[in-house]
């Protein structure tokens, strides 16, 4: 996952945010955090070195934790994967405690870097979830903006 992430942040990541861009990324560190780490028992400073040393520390400026109950959150990720007929289940397939880990991992990185991130209640209808995303965007960069 480091390597893959090595190579994304040097093609597209870092190309990116050089020519001013505003990139965009489905996932990152905090998910090998949260799911390596908190879920499946690895050592989660072993995880920080290995980011702070193969990617020189590149963390995102804003991060979106899309924060629900697990146990909802489970019931609509099982049901794509039954409506879709995908075979992409290892998550899914992990008993409630696994996914609370998960929770309580995304939630600890952001009381820990309050600056960089902002969590978003899911549990509401996939428009409003957007919109209330869409705003916490706006006014980062807005924030930003004033800064500059
Ligand atoms: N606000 C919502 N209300 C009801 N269902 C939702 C909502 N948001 C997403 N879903 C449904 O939940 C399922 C999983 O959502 P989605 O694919 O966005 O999850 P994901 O976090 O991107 O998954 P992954 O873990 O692969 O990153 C999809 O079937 C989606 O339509
Ligand atoms: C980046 C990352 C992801 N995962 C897990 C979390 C998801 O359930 C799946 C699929 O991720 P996708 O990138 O959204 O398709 O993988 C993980 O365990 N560790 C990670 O670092």
């Amino acid at each position: 996952m480091t390597a893959a992430r090595v190579q994304h942040a040097a093609h597209v990541i870092r190309p990116g945010v050089a020519a001013g861009r505003i990139v965009v990324s489905d996932r990152y560190a905090g998910s090998t955090l949260a799911y390596q780490g908190a879920g499946r028992g690895m050592d989660e400073a072993l995880i920080r070195g290995l980011h702070a040393t193969m990617l020189d520390d590149l963390w995102p400026d804003l991060t979106l934790v899309l924060d629900l109950d697990p146990a909802i959150g489970l019931t609509r990720s099982r049901k794509r994967l039954s409506d879709e007929a995908l075979d992409e289940g290892r998550f899914e397939s992990l008993a409630l405690p696994f996914h609370q880990r998960i929770r309580a991992s995304f939630l600890a990185q952001a009381a820990a870097a309050p600056d960089r991130h902002a969590i978003i209640d899911a549990d509401d209808t996939p428009e409003a979830v957007q919109d209330t995303a869409w705003h916490t965007v706006r006014d980062f960069l807005a924030r930003g903006a004033a800064r500059t």
